[in-house]
């Protein structure tokens, strides 16, 4: 990491080696919020009354009820509460928040849209925000006049927009449109005409704001194939979104807002389980949370090889067939379960065993096994279902499993009873650490609530096997051939 050296605002001001590309220090946004729309004219008038007599020590106590008056008239908001956030070269950071906690206004206040009422912002480099896609653009001109001017607006000479038209045209990819007047376009065309502007001018720093969720399916996929191409050659993103599984994926660090204020910063994983508490869990107690927090970051990351498993005493191995089906090894346990408070509703024992019956929690690529919990119900509950949601280290979301489907719940569960969920599966995973959680949800009124909710309960490896001809985490390929021009079979077997 980069040096900062102290500046006259306490601020972090460049040194030659520092990679540090951002710094957004005690930053607040104030809004005014008028009872009504004329108190906004009563307050200009009585705080110009009351500076007035301010001056004169005869009228000081009418002065002081004008300042009185003028507070009545309207409450201060925070959308922003002394926000600090440094961000170096090359890093990914997602900024994630229930709705209204703050995070368009710290995007709009780094990009330089919004200017804050309290605290400094500094960039280092080359800015592009894709906040409001598209607000820079003029109607009555065409696309590629368009183009021109935004470019221009961002700093690019007349050569360089040329330079890079051909990139530009094949990443919006919106045909002849281009040289048509811009309000004959959809508004997905503006985000895509938009976004290939931006991400054009190889900007230092790239703020994303939710941007991406305007454009279709497939042009969300290749503007995040485009911002993992940026990231891979160092670009620095902050990216709002309210779609986790992405921050868990792109990003390298997150930031959690709530009510104008941070309240945790670190590993995506740990920030969106945080966040997920707060949005689910009936947790308001930021204290709690704040310490949860420092919890499961002080935890430490599970050991990835796989030999001191076969080494620790307590490992059950079983006979020799059985190890092909894998093993347990006791000590090889989650250490970042978040346990959601239960609602009367208690889950129990969740493992993973061979069909045979034995405990297993490493286990062997196109084996069958199954994940077992149980569930106490100390009250009784109607259209009950049960789940399960397979993840990686990273927390990214592989496969859910559900007992019903949400149209067709076990209709009545009576208090006392303890109900026995087994999910059978192969297992098609790639050697690595994976997580599953357990949750069991009911319909109270009209909507289906969590009785009890565990995450990350379970931890298992899939054990290394040499020679893969498969990557990533699913193991999906059934069958690979070549075949030379001649048409003889080079690899692989003949198919009838
Ligand atoms: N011009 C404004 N005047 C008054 N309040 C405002 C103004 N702009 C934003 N706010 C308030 O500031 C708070 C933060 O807004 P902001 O748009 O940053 O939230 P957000 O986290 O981006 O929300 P969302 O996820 O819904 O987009 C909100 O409560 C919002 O109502």
């Amino acid at each position: 990491m980069g040096k900062t050296i102290s500046g006259k605002e306490g601020f972090a001001l460049r040194d030659p080696d520092s990679l540090l590309v951002l710094a957004v220090q005690k930053v607040s946004k104030i809004y005014r919020l008028w009872n009504r729309p004329s108190d906004r004219l009563k307050y200009s008038i009585v705080r110009r009354a009351a500076a007035f007599t301010s001056m004169f020590s005869s009228t000081a106590r009418l002065a002081g009820l004008l300042a009185q008056t003028c507070d009545s008239l309207m409450q201060e908001f925070y959308a922003l509460r002394e926000v600090s956030l440094e961000v170096w070269r090359g890093e990914v950071v997602g900024i994630v928040g229930r709705n209204g906690s703050g995070k368009s206004t710290l995007l709009q206040i780094i990009a330089g849209t919004l200017q804050p009422t309290s605290g400094y912002v500094k960039t280092y480099g080359k800015v592009a925000a894709l906040l409001e896609l598209g607000s820079g653009f003029n109607p009555e001109y065409t696309g590629r006049e368009n183009v021109f001017m935004n470019a221009a607006v961002l700093g690019l000479s007349h050569k360089e927009v040329q330079g890079k038209m051909e990139e530009i045209l094949s990443f919006a990819d919106i045909g002849g449109f281009i040289d048509q007047p811009l309000k004959t376009y959809s508004s997905g065309m503006v985000v895509r005409l938009a976004f290939a502007v931006q991400v054009a001018m190889n900007p230092e720093i790239l703020i994303v704001d939710e941007a991406l969720a305007v454009g279709d399916e497939a042009f969300q996929r290749k503007c995040f194939a485009r911002l993992e191409e940026l990231k891979e050659k160092g670009t620095t993103i902050l990216f709002v979104t309210h779609d986790t599984a992405k921050v868990v994926s792109l990003c390298s660090r997150a930031v959690l807002l709530d009510q104008g204020e941070k309240l945790v910063e670190g590993s995506p994983k740990n920030v969106v389980a945080i966040y997920h508490k707060l949005l689910y869990g009936k947790e308001t107690d930021r204290g709690r949370l704040r310490e949860e927090f420092e919890r499961l970051e002080s935890s430490s990351p599970p050991e990835p090889a796989t030999r001191r498993a076969l080494s620790v005493t307590g490992v059950s191995l079983g006979t020799t067939e059985s190890i092909e089906e894998g093993f347990f090894d006791p000590n090889f346990v989650s250490q970042s379960v978040v346990e959601y408070p239960a609602q009367e509703v208690r889950i129990i024992d969740p493992h993973l065993e061979t069909l045979t019956g034995r405990r297993v929690n490493h286990l062997r690529r196109g084996k069958e096994y199954a994940y077992i919990y149980k569930v106490c119900f100390e009250r009784e509950a109607w259209r009950v279902r049960f789940g399960s949601l397979l993840k990686t280290v990273d927390g990214v979301a592989l496969g859910g499993m559900v007992s019903h489907c949400e149209e067709d719940p076990l209709p009545y569960v009576p208090a006392g009873e303890v109900l026995e969920v087994r999910f059978r599966f192969r297992c098609h995973l790639l050697p690595g650490t994976y997580f599953l959680n357990a949750g069991v949800v009911a319909r109270h009124a009209c909507e289906e609530e969590f009785l009890h909710r565990l995450i990350d309960v379970v931890i298992f490896r899939v054990l290394p096997e040499p020679a893969l001809r498969v990557n990533s985490y699913v193991d999906f390929l059934e069958e690979v051939t070549l075949r030379s021009a001649s048409g003889s079979l080079l690899n692989g077997k003949e198919t009838s």
